[in-house]
């Protein structure tokens, strides 16, 4: 049989690659905490739906505790502040020559790496709009950027394979030497969808907000100083265009952001994951974990993480219940930047 690949995380972004896999005729083990997901993916009722395809699969779906064997490939899709407990879980499942993709937001690759070890590590950054809807049924909301690369930037059979295994959900995946360049890219864009998730507005109604242009400008660039002071190359993507904040070039910024509105636009999925956890599933968000690790090395460089501290502040408070999602909140994002001056 077949080495399955596994899904450690069958939410919304893990459960629609698996979903890809498993239609294409591979063996897909999914693991998820959440039981009644388990039992619909695993009686074939795996529903993906929207604009971009529309289908019903499934396959071998158990939780955590039901997981047996070692595996090769286990394509790990937690939020952020999820990674290290399912890095814990998953390890002793995990082959002597296997590797853990990391499929999230954030800097995760150094956790899982702490845990597993750099070699059985391999970073992905993907862009894809998905959200969890119920049970069984998640909604793609648009096509975008995923890459794949070794955490040393190396070529490596294993790389190569795997690339092509999620070419069967990505035909454009990115196989690359850089992936933390994307990752620190993501930390970058990620902190305007960060942002957007203190309002209500939508993600492309919020980059087009001229209100809220200065905010974004602000935060963005404050990431971007940490990941050149960590000599990182960041790349662009579906219209980020990183040397543009980087620079302070105003006409690029407008480009950029121009280009990001139009990009968020097409998407079926209107509002980030981290909106979606607070004000609809009134959760914790992974908005601290994601930004743990920039401003831990912001703080190494004795770089300003001013608007990063409000942001999580703010955030923080939303989930505590002490403060409402609205425009006040982003708002008070902004003072931090007047408060800077
Ligand atoms: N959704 C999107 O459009 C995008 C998401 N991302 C990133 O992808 C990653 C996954 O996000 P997303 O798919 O949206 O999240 P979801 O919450 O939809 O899916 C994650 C799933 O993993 C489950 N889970 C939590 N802890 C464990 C564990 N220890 N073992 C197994 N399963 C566990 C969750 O259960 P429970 O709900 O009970 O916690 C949930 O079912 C995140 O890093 C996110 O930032 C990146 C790009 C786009
Ligand atoms: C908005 C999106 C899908 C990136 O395009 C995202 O990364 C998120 O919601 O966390």
């Amino acid at each position: 049989m077949a080495e399955p690949v596994v899904i450690w995380g069958a939410g919304a972004i893990g459960g629609t690659i698996g979903a890809y896999l498993a239609r294409a005729g591979q063996e897909v083990l999914f693991v998820d905490v959440v039981p009644e997901h388990v039992a619909e993916i695993a009686a074939g009722r795996l529903r993906i739906e929207g604009p971009v395809d529309s289908f019903t699969t499934g396959g071998p779906a158990v939780t955590p505790d039901r997981v047996t064997g070692r595996h090769k490939r286990i394509l790990l899709a937690v939020k952020a502040h999820h990674t290290e407990a399912a890095t814990h879980a998953l390890a002793p499942f995990l082959a002597e020559d296997g590797m853990v993709v990391s499929c999230q937001n954030g800097l995760n690759e150094l956790v899982i790496a702490d845990i597993v070890g750099r070699e059985r590590t391999i970073g992905a950054f993907v862009n894809f709009g998905a959200d969890y809807i119920e049970p069984g049924r998640i909604l793609f909301g648009n096509r975008a950027a995923v890459v794949v690369g070794e955490l040393d930037g190396s070529t490596t059979p294993r790389l190569r394979d795997l690339h092509e295994q999620l070419r069967v959900f990505e035909p454009d995946a990115v196989l690359s030497d850089n992936v933390f360049g994307y990752l620190w890219g993501k930390a970058g864009y990620g902190a305007i969808l960060k942002s957007s998730a203190l309002d209500n507005q939508s993600i492309a109604d919020f980059i087009a907000n001229p209100a809220r242009r200065a905010t974004i400008v602000a935060l963005v660039r404050e990431v971007l100083a940490v990941a050149a002071a960590e000599q990182v190359d960041v790349l662009g993507f579906n219209g980020f265009d990183p040397a543009g904040f980087l620079r302070g070039d105003d006409a690029a910024i407008a480009a950029s952001m121009a280009k990001m509105e139009a990009f968020n636009r097409g998407s079926a999925k209107s509002h980030s994951g981290i909106w979606r956890d607070l004000a609809v599933r009134k959760r914790q968000s992974d908005v601290a974990a994601q930004l743990a690790p920039v401003r831990a090395a912001a703080r190494r460089h004795g770089l300003p993480s001013a608007m990063m501290d409000r942001l999580v502040k703010l955030i923080t408070e939303i989930e505590a219940g002490r403060r409402d999602i609205g425009p006040a909140s982003a708002d008070a994002l902004g003072d931090a930047m007047k408060e800077r001056v």
